[in-house]
């Protein structure tokens, strides 16, 4: 759907060169929610406005639906305007006009539709977006979910087959938050639109996006299906992320050792549950079978866009007594494809 090819952008400041974007590739399908995350100054923006041509590349290549857009003349780029809408953290809205004016301006800008095509096309979208009854209000009565919310309609109004989002839920409580992102997600599967979202927090990729891509300066350092970077990270930047916002996939092993101190000896394991096994009384069943005993020393359990998925840090005691322990446990894990890492050896091995 969307293919960003080696895109690279370079700002000049003061004369100076700044790379925004370095040899940037990656894929976006079509019906996906597109997570792109990093620190501040990392690039997303720029990469995210690349996508509708509000910047254009230095270099590379960028295909939506099959087509070079950096090659299109104005009108090409008027068409891909709207086939691309967008939602910005600060809403953007015209503050004089009522919140249905404020959706019906892309249709009159497109020319296309009569009045009452577009009268039935705003009453459509403000059901949709839940603001029939604040149609006539003016953006300073509402509330920044609801000014967001026409933010989204009116980045609907010319059914967009991609929608990106800058940041949209940044200026709003994490309440408010949670019912725009039900809001994007609802409409990502009712009108199978594609979705780009760019954000600094995790919490908001785990909740909507099925795959992730991490910026830093202006790099591409890891992309995956949002499970997988969740719970096997790659980069320290994406643990350090990860660990910021108190996720699974954070463990530091270092920091770890130092907070539990002398107290642990035995090996550590994380241990990593999607789905099914998640469910599962795993550590009571491998004690029963294989007559060990595993200390939980941290833990996570939560979903993943409403997958359900656990991940734990355990010790496995009493290995001194028995060395085949280690090996027994690895093995049950295995056949019951429980994903784990053998994150050290003992400390007396080690020593
Ligand atoms: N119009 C511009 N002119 C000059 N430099 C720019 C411009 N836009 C972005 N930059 C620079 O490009 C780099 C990437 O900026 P960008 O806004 O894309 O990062 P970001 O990850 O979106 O950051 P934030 O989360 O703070 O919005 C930064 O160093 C920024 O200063």
């Amino acid at each position: 759907m969307i293919r960003i090819s080696k895109v690279s952008k370079t700002f000049q400041i003061n004369g100076e060169p700044r790379t925004a974007l370095d040899n940037i590739s990656l894929e976006i399908r079509a019906g996906e929610v597109f997570g792109i995350i990093g620190r501040s100054g990392a690039g997303k923006s720029t990469l995210v406005r690349t996508l509708n041509l509000l910047e254009r590349p230095s270099s590379g290549q960028i295909i939506v639906g099959g087509q070079d857009i950096t090659a299109l003349d104005s009108a090409g780029l008027q068409r891909l305007r709207r086939r691309v809408g967008m939602v910005f953290q600060h809403f953007n809205l015209l503050q004089a006009k009522t919140v249905a004016e404020n959706i019906r301006f892309p249709l009159k800008l497109g020319g296309e539709l009569s009045a009452a095509q577009m009268d039935a096309r705003v009453e459509e979208l403000l059901q949709l977006v839940g603001l029939a009854e604040q149609r006539h209000q003016h953006p300073a009565q509402l509330s920044g979910g609801q000014k967001q919310r026409v933010g989204i309609a009116r980045a609907l109004a010319n059914q967009p087959d991609v929608l990106l989002c800058d940041e949209a839920t940044s200026a709003l409580d994490p309440e408010t938050t949670q019912s725009i992102l039900r809001l994007l997600l609802d409409i990502n599967r009712r009108l199978q639109l594609t979705i780009v979202l760019i954000t600094h927090e995790m919490d908001v990729i785990r909740a909507v996006c099925d795959r992730v891509a991490i910026l830093e300066r202006g790099q591409l350092i890891e992309t995956g299906e949002v499970a997988d970077v969740f719970l096997f990270p790659q980069h320290a930047v994406t643990r350090a992320l990860l660990a910021e916002s108190h996720q699974a996939g954070a463990t530091d092993l270092q920091s770890l050792r130092a907070e539990l101190g002398a107290s642990t000896h035995g090996p550590l394991l994380r241990l990593s549950f999607l789905d099914e096994a998640a469910t599962q009384p795993l550590l009571s069943q491998l004690s029963l079978e294989l007559h060990l005993q595993l200390n939980v020393l941290q833990g996570t359990i939560g979903r993943i866009k409403g997958r359900p998925f656990g991940q734990l840090v355990v010790e496995l005691l009493h290995t001194e007594q028995d060395p085949t322990l280690l090996a027994k446990l690895q093995q049950a894990l295995r056949q019951r494809d429980i994903r784990f890492e053998l994150l050290d050896e003992p400390l007396e091995a080690a020593a």
